[in-house]
């Protein structure tokens, strides 16, 4: 049922192949594209990184790092250069800054973060499964770069993408009545 799958949603830390294929991939875009939108700006794009360009984007992670961090550790670095092997496919959930009158860019930070949510809700909808990751190369100019961003982009998230390894974690049982409340 829909609203259990809702319920029940939750990310997968580690994961595995395979990853969304092209079809699958689509679909997800094709969802994340849907979500609320003031003035249809469409403030979102995504991009793929699979395969060895994985290792590419890693070498772009330790060498934001180092010149981020000049002392960094051997094992920090290693870190950094294998954070994108996590997972198959990264999908990189960038926002697309404009000037609108109505819309400031807060609400289209808002929006691609519904984008980001839903290309996680839309993975797991087709048997796969994800998460969201920022940290600091998110928000590095250098890593923004060799993306290929432009000035008015950002980074609104690194959804990490593929099969599930493992058993998915026990889910908090949070009450509605504790963030509800009544005016
Ligand atoms: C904007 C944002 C950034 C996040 N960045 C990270 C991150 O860099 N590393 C991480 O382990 N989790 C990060 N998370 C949290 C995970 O995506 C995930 O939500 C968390 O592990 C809880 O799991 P759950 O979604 O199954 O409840 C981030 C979440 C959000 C909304």
């Amino acid at each position: 049922m829909l609203l259990d799958f809702l319920q029940q949603r939750n990310s997968a830390p580690r994961l595995d192949s395979p990853a969304p294929d092209a079809v699958a991939l689509q679909q997800m875009i094709r969802a994340a594209t849907r979500v609320p939108d003031h003035a249809w700006l469409r403030p979102w794009r995504f991009i793929s990184v699979e395969g060895d360009r994985r290792k590419d984007l890693g070498k772009v992670f330790e060498a934001a790092l180092l010149k981020r961090e000049p002392e960094a550790a051997e094992n920090v670095r290693e870190r950094a250069r294998n954070a994108p092997l996590r997972a198959p496919l990264i999908l990189v959930v960038v926002t697309r800054i404009s000037e609108h009158p109505k819309v400031p860019s807060v609400e289209q930070r808002k929006s691609a973060a519904c984008a980001a949510y839903a290309i996680l809700l839309a993975a797991e909808a087709q048997g796969f499964a994800g998460v969201w990751r920022t940290g600091d190369n998110a928000y590095d100019p250098d890593v923004m770069a060799a993306l290929g961003l432009n000035e008015d982009e950002e980074i609104a998230a690194f959804i990490y993408l593929g099969t599930r390894d493992g058993r998915s974690k026990a889910i908090p049982e949070l009450s509605p009545e504790d963030f509800h409340s009544r005016w």
